[in-house]
């Protein structure tokens, strides 16, 4: 990885600036653990110096723009970038990202799609090594198509009483909600895992509820096993993330938005603690204390579809540790938080007033350009609208509001390297150069 020490990268938008800018997210980067994400865009569109991305410490990054102007393929590329680290840095962090839409499990293909696009960049195409996980239930479904999946499971008792009338849409104070709440919160108190069979008993031995309430709980669980994600012991937290790898968790098979965001809240409650517990053994060998475990790496934690999880007007499951732990407490123990959405607006506003970085590519619809512009830094010196106007509609070109340096830059997002699964179909056949560079790299069927 080049060091940056480039005096020509100062941002085309101005901003307050102190000396020579280097890589954005950290003033102080020595020129290490840089993510080569592109090259500044000059007004008349031109290319100019290399872009790099702090990951040193931890970062709140919120990706934002309309729908097919380069969301997904920008966390592709910081994904990349994270796992091409030098080895010292990249054993230290882990990236895991929550794919919504079942579409980064084709990183581990070279784009092979994009060769000539990617030769103009110095780059070439490459497949990266990332460890597909979905819910257990859907792993020979994904199998069947050639694609290598491993199991992923939440324990049941992971979830409180109320958790699961969130999920089902019941009222907690009807008789349904009553007798859930009952049944868990007793086996809970057992202290030890617990299966469906074992609720659906609590449920049927409840002395107090009715025989319709009963009913329709079982009905509600064993429609809950069928999405096979829960299971009694769940996948461990060291098998999903560990230092230096690359993890997918595609949930884009569970229709239910309640569902995912109750995963969500489980992973993220546990990455926040494990990395409280890392830092905490960091501090002790920092004192000269022994501490034998291996470190549990700084996590880079990837959402797409971010309003989901942290929608504005109301709270998703995974509202509350998304925004107290991962956002206003995450960098203090090393928790890193990328949100992409294409609604801003749609986003709860603490999103785009805790982030460090915005990486905004096009917006047009007002609302959405208001939500960003009611937390616009003061430093910026023209509105938001306006930077985007000169931005223009290029797909992958991005405007980066960078909170460290106060300053505002036009960006153009380099190429993947590794197959974008995000892309629009087209009804037209791909170009015969395209055709040919793909039968040579043939994706399995
Ligand atoms: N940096 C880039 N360089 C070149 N092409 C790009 C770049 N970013 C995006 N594109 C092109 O735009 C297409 C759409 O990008 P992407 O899939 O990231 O959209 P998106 O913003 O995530 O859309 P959606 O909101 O629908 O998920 C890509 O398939 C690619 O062809």
């Amino acid at each position: 990885m080049p060091k940056v020490e480039n005096k020509e990268s100062r941002p085309v938008f101005g901003g307050k600036i102190t000396g020579a800018l280097r890589v954005l997210g950290n003033e102080e980067n020595p020129g290490e653990g840089l993510l080569s994400i592109g090259n500044y865009m000059a007004l008349d569109h031109s290319r100019g110096a290399a872009v790099y991305l702090d990951a040193l410490k931890p970062h709140a990054i919120l990706i934002c723009g309309k729908r097919g102007y380069g969301k997904s393929y920008t966390m592709g590329c910081m994904l990349e970038e994270l796992a091409l680290l030098e080895p010292a840095i990249k054993k230290r962090l882990a990236s895991l990202i929550i794919d919504t839409m079942g579409i980064f499990w084709t990183m581990n293909h070279p784009n092979t799609f994009e060769t000539q696009r990617l030769k103009s960049w110095d780059l070439v195409p490459a497949g990266l090594e990332t460890e597909i996980f979905v819910p257990a239930g859907k792993v020979e479904a994904y199998r069947k198509r050639n694609i290598d999946v491993k199991p992923f499971s939440i324990s049941i008792r992971e979830l409180s009483g109320s958790q699961w009338c969130r999920i089902f849409n019941i009222e907690e104070v009807s008789p349904l909600g009553i007798l859930l709440v009952r049944a868990i919160e007793s086996l809970r108190d057992k202290g030890y895992a617990y299966s469906f069979e074992e609720i659906i008993n609590e449920v049927l031995e409840d002395t107090r509820a009715d025989s319709a309430s009963k009913g329709a709980t079982e009905n509600y669980f064993r429609a809950v096993n069928s999405w096979g994600l829960f299971s009694k012991e769940g996948t461990s937290l060291s098998e999903l993330v560990s230092g230096g790898k690359t993890t997918v968790l595609d949930v884009s098979t569970l229709e239910n938005e309640n569902v995912c965001a109750a995963a969500v809240s489980i992973l993220a409650g546990r990455l926040y603690e494990a990395r409280l517990e890392a830092r905490r053994a960091y501090e002790k060998k920092l004192m000269g204390e022994k501490v034998g475990e291996e470190e549990f790496p700084m996590v880079w934690f990837f959402i797409d579809e971010a309003h989901i999880f942290v929608p504005a007007k109301t709270e998703s499951l995974a509202s509350g540790v998304l925004i107290n732990r991962c956002l206003r407490q995450g960098r203090q123990p090393g928790l890193s938080l990328i949100l992409a959405t294409q609604r801003p607006a749609s986003l709860h506003p603490d999103v785009v007033s805790q982030s460090d970085l915005l990486i905004c590519h096009r917006l047009t619809s007002s609302d959405d350009i208001l939500a960003l512009e009611t937390s616009r830094p003061l430093y910026m010196q023209e509105s938001l609208q306006a930077y985007l106007k000169k931005m223009g509609s290029e797909r992958g070109a991005a405007l980066i509001v960078d909170d460290h340096s106060e300053s505002v830059h036009l960006v153009r997002i380099r190429p993947r390297i590794s197959w974008h699964g995000g892309g629009e179909p087209s009804a037209l056949e791909p170009h015969s150069e395209e055709i040919s560079e793909k039968t040579a790299h043939q994706l399995p069927e």
